[in-house]
């Protein structure tokens, strides 16, 4: 009998799709505008800036990264101080865990049991499933022993990892902070190492139709989320009311506003979608760490008047779930709109 290491995807897929063959997710408006792809460079942010000598660079990068998260909500860096080595050595742990058989990856209580596929479960129609399977792991859990079996040398490259990941992330959500004059420091406040996230993604290649999700478009949940993707491609986002791909850059990290950043700056800040989309030739792996709060954090806005209503952490993520199981999609943030 062959082992997999894949989900069952396609059968599952097939699942959802009626008549045979199964047709490819039905386009929004959105998705109909996009039929020629758009690639963009996303803004590039040298952050060795941010140490130079001269305070007129450093406060140039800062603004940069200001100005990107206002208008694109993305935006990559380089030099931004994880090493070449460590970021390949992790890359290859995380293929090693991926290529372990399916049976095992989702049974046997590895990584604090956070492995999920096709999510969400409740996926009832092609255009909410996502074709690729993840690890979304609590930071507290990386350092766990309990949490590897026989992946010993995961835990210690995936420590080393997060550690580097969260220096970054607060580096530049401190940034952000700070550009909007704020007093409370509402990062060192609110985040710590028990309340982020670190997702190990893997996109299986696709046989079906270019036209799938990997990942079904969405805004993150988080402050920002900063990601390591590999080459292949596949990542896009909304720019001008149009997807766009996402060119890889392999000196670069991706970074990403979250919902939290735009609740909290009162929209300076763009929390915008994105989506991942599948490829018949190549598999994919990225990495993505998110600067959560913990769950009784508030968040409300920086400047009055205010345009959502202020809401903890914890009931937002209940209502992100809720819409997501009763509806199939996220609605985010317009659910709190004042
Ligand atoms: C299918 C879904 C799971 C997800 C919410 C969503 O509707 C869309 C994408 C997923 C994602 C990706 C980023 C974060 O990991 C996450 C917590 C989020 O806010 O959106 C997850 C959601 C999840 O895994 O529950
Ligand atoms: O894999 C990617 O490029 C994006 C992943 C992502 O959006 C996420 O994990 O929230
Ligand atoms: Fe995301």
């Amino acid at each position: 009998m062959m082992i997999d290491s894949n989900p069952p995807l396609l059968h599952h897929f097939g699942a959802l799709s009626s008549p045979n063959p199964p047709p490819p997710p039905s386009n929004t408006s959105s998705n109909l505008k996009c039929q020629v792809m758009e690639e963009c460079q996303l803004p590039l942010i040298d952050l060795s800036g941010l140490n130079s000598n001269d305070q007129k660079e450093s406060v140039a990068c800062a603004a940069a990264i200001c100005r990107a998260s206002s208008e694109w909500g993305f935006f990559q860096v380089v030099n931004h101080g994880i090493s070449p080595e460590l970021l390949k050595k992790m890359r290859r742990e995380q293929e090693l865990l991926f290529q372990t058989p399916f049976e095992r990856k989702s049974t046997c209580g590895l990584l604090n049991n956070s492995y999920r596929w096709g999510s969400p479960p409740t996926a009832t129609s092609p255009k909410h499933f996502s074709w690729s399977e993840a690890f979304h792991i609590p930071l507290t859990k990386v350092s766990d022993e309990s949490c590897y079996g026989e992946f010993t040398s995961l835990r210690e490259v995936m420590t080393e990892f997060a550690a580097a990941m969260s220096k970054l992330a607060r580096l530049l959500a401190n940034i952000l902070v700070e550009n909007l004059r704020h007093q409370r420091n509402v990062i060192d406040d609110t985040c710590d190492e028990s309340t982020c996230f670190l997702r190990l993604n893997h996109y299986p290649t696709c046989p079906i139709s270019a036209e799938i999700f990997g990942l079904v478009p969405h805004t993150d949940s988080d402050f920002l989320t900063i990601l390591y993707q590999d080459q292949v491609g596949g990542l896009q986002l909304m720019k001008d009311s149009k997807w766009v791909a996402v060119k890889p850059n392999q000196d670069a990290l991706i970074v990403n506003i979250g919902d939290l950043f735009q609740a909290w700056s009162n929209d300076v800040y763009k929390s915008v979608e994105h989506k991942v989309m599948t490829n018949g030739k190549k598999e994919r792996y990225s990495i993505a760490y998110f600067l959560c709060p913990s769950n009784d954090s508030l968040i409300g806005s920086c400047k009055e008047p205010s345009i959502y209503k202020q809401f903890t952490f914890g009931e937002y993520r209940k209502q992100v779930q809720e819409d997501v199981k009763k509806t199939g999609h996220k609605v985010g943030l317009p659910r709190f709109l004042l």
